[in-house]
């Protein structure tokens, strides 16, 4: 486990003191593949580089397993960073060594003999599926097999955490699918956290069990990458969302209902997840509480295996009719959100 406590990075430049981050606080589990992402100057390189202890942070903790990584020594230090493997947006790989010598160059700065090396090599390529291309240079390899390469080697010295700097930014749609697909196994199948940081929703919906949103150096927004898509409170998170999926609904269908002037009645958006989807609520609620229920909207969508919708339903019926349908709704496995007059101005805008 990962805490990271009032994490803050002042830069001393020319024009005088940039604020990199400020007071970060994350809890990082285990077995998370845990996403950063924020606009462009929000702070991701810096808190990457702290992360990985290229960066001394200015105030702040860094604990890993318990160990506080801001009090070691140098030589403690060396050792710690070990444990961390990094892969880049542009691989950095040596282009004059071959692939598997690539892959072999942590082991020998770790001074570990021949034949191990030669050992974890082979099966570090036959993992990331590139055992073929062991002689090959890195220019002779497409940028998803290069990225493979990174990530055999940021595996060799058998890390605890791995670090992915913008991994998938410089690949095709179809190679970033292949990598996060292999990163995601890495994880699941070697128990090793990971850390990812970059600028694009879709890596975070498609591997990030949570998420933080970073703006201007500070976390604006941080959770399950579920709870982050369905409801997104921050106007930066939800410009994130809103271009990856439909947990918005559009104003032009609450301006649709009538019921917001009525009394009893009610406009109430409903979202679902996993197992509710597909669950005759609708037809339930009808036959059950004798409301009528008139869908102005519906959508639904995917984050890596778990379904969710939403729908925007008008419930006209009596007083006693509508409450008790929406606190039955409420005990199932729903999200119900009454829209009033005013909060539907809120939530659309
Ligand atoms: N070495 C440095 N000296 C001074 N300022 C720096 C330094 N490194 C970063 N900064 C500043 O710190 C802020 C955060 O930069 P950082 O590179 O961490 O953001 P980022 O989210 O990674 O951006 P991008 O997505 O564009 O790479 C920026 O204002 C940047 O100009």
């Amino acid at each position: 486990m990962i805490e990271i406590k009032g994490l803050t990075k002042v830069y001393d430049s020319e024009e005088g003191e940039v604020v990199a981050l400020k007071d970060i606080n994350l809890e990082i589990d285990r077995d998370d593949i845990f996403g950063i992402i924020g606009p462009s100057g929000a702070g991701k390189s810096t808190f990457i580089r702290c992360l990985n202890l290229l960066e001394e942070p200015t105030e702040g903790r860094m604990i890993i397993d318990g160990e506080d990584l801001t009090e070691l020594n140098t030589g403690q230090l060396r050792q710690a960073r070990k444990k961390i493997g990094m892969i880049f947006q542009n691989f950095n790989l040596l282009q004059s060594r071959t692939v598997a010598d690539n892959v072999a160059f942590p082991l020998e700065l770790a001074d570990i003999n021949k034949s191990e090396i030669d050992k974890k090599v082979t099966e570090l390529l036959e993992l990331v599926g590139l055992a073929d291309k062991a002689n090959n240079y890195p220019a002779q390899l497409s940028g998803g097999q290069q990225q493979r390469v990174g990530i055999a080697r940021a595996l060799a010295n058998d890390p605890k955490l791995l670090l992915c700097d913008e991994a998938t930014s410089s690949l095709d749609p179809e190679t970033t699918d292949a990598i996060l697909d292999l990163i995601k196994d890495i994880n699941q199948q070697l128990g090793i956290t990971v850390v990812l940081i970059t600028h694009e929703m879709e890596v975070i919906k498609k591997i990030c069990n949570k998420v933080a949103v970073l703006e201007s150096g500070s976390i604006v927004e941080q959770g399950e990458t579920m709870q982050i898509f369905i409801n997104p409170e921050h106007k930066t998170t939800k410009r994130f969302v809103e271009n990856i999926v439909n947990a918005d609904i559009p104003e032009e269908f609450y301006q649709r209902s009538s019921v917001l002037e009525a009394d009893a009645d009610r406009l109430i958006k409903v979202s679902f997840i996993g197992e509710s989807v597909g669950q005759p609520i609708i037809s339930k609620v009808i036959k059950e509480f004798g409301v009528d229920a008139n869908i102005l909207y519906g959508n639904i969508d995917k984050i890596q295996e778990v379904h969710f919708g939403i729908l925007l339903i008008e419930l006209t019926g009596n007083d006693f009719q509508v409450k008790q349908t929406i606190d039955y709704l409420q005990q199932q496995d729903l999200q119900i959100e009454v829209i009033e007059n005013e909060h539907s101005v809120k939530t659309v805008s």
